[in-house]
C-alpha cells in the first residue's frame, strides 16, 4: 500500500509520492511510473513525481515519464511540488529551493486570502542552454540550433533547439490547429540527432505577447501542457526575433495559460497554477488478489 496525491498543472497530471512518508526501492521506480500512469490498470497520469529530502536544497523532486524514463526537469511538476510542499508543511517558507536533476530552482508561492491555499506559483527556471552539446544534440558541440532545417517524411521544418534542464525542439507554425503534433512529434522525439530524445513543441505566434502551443512530450506523448516546453517556446521566439526579453508572454496551452518571462539577467520565470485532484492509497499490482 502506498499513499499518493494526484495533481495537475494545466492538465499535465502526475502521481506524486511523498518520500518523507513512503519508501521506495530505486530499482522499482521506472516500473512503478509505468504502472501508476496506466489509465486502465493504474491511476492514469503523464508520469510520476517523487518529493523527498535534499542534501543541498530545501526539497528534492524527481520526475518519471509515463514510459518509465527519468527526466531532469518538469515545469508543471515544479509548480505542483511547490504547492504540495507548502500546503503539507514540508517547507515552512513562501520562497524555497528545489533540487532537480537539471539543477536547483527557486519557487515562490502566492497564497489565497485566508492564507490556507497556494493560488499561484512562480518558478525561476534558470537560463535556457543553447549549445548543441548542452541540449544534447548531434553536430558542432559549441554551435546553436536556431531555425535549422530538418526534413521529416519529405517536408522541411525549421527548428530551434535548447535545454531547460531537459531537451526541447521548437517549431513555429502558421496555424496551431493543423500542427502535425501526433504525426511528426514521435518521429522527431526519437530522431538520431537527439541522443537522449527530445520534447517537441509547435508554436503559433498570436497578438503581441501571446502564443499558442502544443506539445509532444518525450516519454509521455501528447499532453495538455508542458512548463519547460513553454519556457523553451518563449526563448525560441525571442532568439528568432518574434518576442522580446523582459516582457511577459502568455502561452496558451491546451490545458490553460502560463505566464513566461525571459529576464535580462538570463533566467526564465514561469508563473501559473497547480491543483490537487485526489489523494488515496494505491495497491501495487503484485499485492492485488
Ligand atoms: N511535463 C513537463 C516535462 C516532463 C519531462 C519531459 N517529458 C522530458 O522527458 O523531458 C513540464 O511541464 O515541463
Amino acid at each position: 500500500m502506498m499513499k499518493f496525491t494526484k495533481m495537475h498543472g494545466l492538465g499535465n497530471s502526475y502521481i506524486y509520492i511523498n518520500l518523507f512518508e513512503e519508501s521506495l526501492k530505486e530499482e522499482d521506480l521506472s516500473e512503478l511510473a509505468i504502472e501508476l500512469s496506466d489509465k486502465n490498470t493504474g491511476i492514469g497520469s503523464d508520469g510520476m513525481i517523487l518529493i523527498g529530502p535534499s542534501n543541498n536544497q530545501d526539497i528534492q523532486m524527481r520526475v518519471f515519464n509515463a514510459d518509465g524514463s527519468e527526466a531532469k526537469n518538469c515545469g508543471n511538476g515544479l509548480r505542483c511540488v511547490a504547492k504540495l510542499a507548502f500546503e503539507k508543511n514540508l517547507v515552512i517558507k513562501k520562497e524555497f529551493t528545489v533540487e532537480t536533476l537539471g539543477g536547483p530552482v527557486k519557487a515562490s508561492v502566492e497564497l489565497s486570502e485566508d492564507g490556507q491555499q497556494v493560488k499561484l506559483i512562480s518558478v525561476d527556471m534558470g537560463p535556457p542552454r543553447l549549445l548543441k552539446k548542452d541540449v544534447p544534440m548531434e553536430g558542432k558541440p559549441d554551435s546553436k540550433t536556431i531555425e535549422e532545417a530538418v526534413e521529416v517524411s519529405g517536408t522541411t521544418y525549421y527548428m530551434t533547439a535548447l535545454s531547460m534542464g531537459n531537451p526541447h525542439a521548437v517549431f513555429f507554425v502558421d496555424e496551431i490547429e493543423t500542427a502535425p503534433v501526433e504525426r511528426v512529434g514521435p518521429i522527431l522525439e526519437k530522431h538520431n540527432m537527439f541522443p537522449e530524445s527530445a520534447n517537441i513543441e509547435f508554436v503559433e505566434m498570436a497578438a503581441e505577447g501571446n502564443m499558442h502551443f502544443r506539445v509532444w512530450e518525450r516519454g509521455s506523448g501528447v499532453t495538455q501542457a508542458c512548463g519547460t516546453g513553454a519556457c523553451a517556446a518563449v526563448a525560441a521566439a525571442i532568439l528568432t526575433g518574434r518576442a522580446q526579453k523582459d516582457i511577459d508572454v502568455t502561452v496558451h496551452l491546451l490545458g490553460g495559460d502560463l505566464r513566461i518571462r525571459w529576464e535580462e539577467d538570463g533566467n526564465i520565470w514561469m508563473t501559473g497554477p497547480a491543483e490537487i485532484i485526489c489523494e488515496g492509497v494505491y495497491i501495487r499490482k503484485e499485492q492485488r488478489k
